[in-house]
């Protein structure tokens, strides 16, 4: 018998797919991604195909562990993008719909009629949510409501619902388990936060038979075994945990603590804090989700969500075709010395923390003709950091604690500029891990725990270590006239 002393992080990002080995000092072993289709079939409207996203895993996988003794994995973790709607056909095992993206905003005009009904404040009690179209439930409603056959076998137990990690988990396992993770569920709008169990009020409301949904598990535990990864006989991998990616990041950026939080500045951003075992309601316009379930108990996080930060440096390469790589944009925002007035609102598919507007949309303001590339550029940086500045500026509104110091981690972290540009306009040090997959190794630290790889979470914070920490270089003076210069843009934008 081997000693089993690897993790295999299962990544499935809004963009890409990634799988990470981590060895026993959550130091990575070895990586590959890749990314995949995005498709954009009306005005805010956001797909995925499920099939592509779970062959380009499978893919990722097999490339990550090639060169590893398959008998010395001793776990694999799923972390995912959250909110994503799939059903597919428990027959065939194939999706019966395009996945419908947390971006998508197809049942904005659906929440709407939901709120004038009432049911914002029994939404926000029961699910820790804001009643919008970012969350699972309107769009399983709405796929179910316009495709009678797939209705007709969800009442029979035919076709299956899941976020991504449902949905991986279903095609990883032998004997295909049907189940998902608390901190996933929670992402539903369908899950009471509070009782950790699917909500019969709203399923009726929103009527979606309780059959197709998976069953709800803790964050760490085996949920089933794969041999998909190899021909080795007899090599049954578990797989041994699950998050949602923001909460997978808290846990990896070792936020164990109540009231420690993290940015993590991927396809969006999102500004977790850890609250405890007791879930904190929010006045401000933050959500309350499920940060992990573990050891049966259940803790919380108080979570503000940006929509779009780098979908804008998506944007400026593959729209609008200004840039030829994300990386180049540092240089490029780096060559003037401020963007001369101008302001981007990246608000692609509508705003979320603190506006909450569905049909806002993205917009340049402060254009002039000595305006060039390079301030386009940095204006779409600096609307990153803007962004997460007004989530975090809530969140110590909320909770009258005055942030210390931010950790952040995701793709865009690789960024100086921006991470500089954050400091400045925070007034705290912004602190950049050693290892920038945090949401990977989160989701390596809950599946090794599962299956004894790691023993406690204390054991877990001696692997923590720090690549760099930005200090901030202005005063408040400037903090002040750049967040209202910002904050005037985006009133135009709201009208
Ligand atoms: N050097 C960079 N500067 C700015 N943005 C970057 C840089 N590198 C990657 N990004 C952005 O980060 C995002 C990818 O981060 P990642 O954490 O992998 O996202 P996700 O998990 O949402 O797919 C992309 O939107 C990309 O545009
Ligand atoms: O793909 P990411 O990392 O931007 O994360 C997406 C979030 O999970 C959406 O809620």
């Amino acid at each position: 018998m081997k000693q089993k002393r690897y993790v295999v992080a299962i990544d499935q990002g809004t963009t890409s797919c990634r799988a990470i080995v981590f060895d026993p000092q959550g130091a990575i072993v070895s990586t590959a991604q890749k990314e995949f289709t995005q498709f954009f079939p009306k005005s805010g409207w956001v797909e995925h195909d499920a099939e592509e996203i779970w062959q380009v895993q499978l893919e990722v996988l097999h490339e990550a562990v090639k060169l590893l003794d398959l008998e010395e994995i001793a776990a694999i973790g799923i972390t995912n993008q959250r909110e994503t709607t799939v059903v597919w056909d428990k027959q065939t095992g194939k999706p019966l719909h395009p996945a419908i993206v947390w971006q998508c905003r197809r049942t904005s005009a659906m929440c709407e009629e939901l709120k004038q009904q009432g049911w914002e404040p029994i939404i926000r009690s029961k699910t820790g949510l804001v009643l919008d179209a970012y969350f699972s439930g309107t769009k399983l409603k709405w796929l179910l409501d316009n495709n009678p056959d797939i209705r007709a076998k969800a009442e029979q137990g035919e076709a299956l619902f899941g976020t991504i990690d449902s949905w991986l988990i279903w095609k990883l396992t032998e004997g295909r388990q049907h189940v998902t993770d608390a901190s996933n569920a929670s992402r539903t709008m369908l899950l009471n936060i509070h009782s950790v169990q699917w909500d019969d009020d709203i399923l009726r409301e929103l009527n979606i038979p309780k059959a197709m949904l998976p069953e709800v598990k803790s964050s760490s535990e085996v949920y089933g075994y794969t041999e998909l990864l190899g021909t080795t006989a007899g090599v049954r991998i578990p797989i041994a945990g699950a998050a949602g990616d923001q909460q997978a990041a808290l846990f990896g950026q070792g936020c164990f603590t109540e009231g420690m939080a993290k940015n993590t500045y991927g396809t969006g951003c999102f500004v977790l804090k850890q609250t405890g075992e007791k879930p904190v309601m929010s006045e401000k316009g933050l959500i309350t989700t499920i940060a992990w379930s573990l050891n049966g108990k259940v803790y919380y996080a108080l979570e503000g969500s940006v929509f779009n930060a780098g979908t804008v440096v998506q944007w400026l390469r593959d729209g609008l075709g200004i840039v030829g790589t994300a990386a180049e944009t540092e240089v490029i925002a780096k060559s003037v010395e401020h963007t001369e007035g101008v302001y981007f609102v990246p608000a692609f598919t509508g705003l979320g923390t603190p506006y909450w507007e569905p049909d806002a949309r993205g917009m340049i303001t402060g254009l002039t003709r000595a305006s060039t590339r390079a301030h386009i550029v940095r204006a779409a940086l600096e609307s990153i950091a803007f962004q997460s500045y007004e989530v975090l500026q809530v969140m110590e509104e909320e909770s009258g604690i005055h942030l210390r110091e931010l950790r952040v981690d995701g793709g865009a972290v690789k960024n100086e500029f921006l991470m500089q540009f954050q400091a400045d306009l925070l007034g705290v040090a912004v602190t950049r891990p050693r290892v920038i997959e945090t949401t990977a190794l989160g989701a390596a630290f809950l599946a090794g725990l599962a299956v004894g790889l790691w023993n406690d979470l204390s054991e877990l914070e001696q692997l923590k270590g720090y690549d760099r920490s930005f200090r901030p270089a202005k005063d408040e003076a400037y903090r002040k006239q750049a967040v209202s210069a910002w904050q005037r843009a985006v009133a135009y934008q709201l009208g």
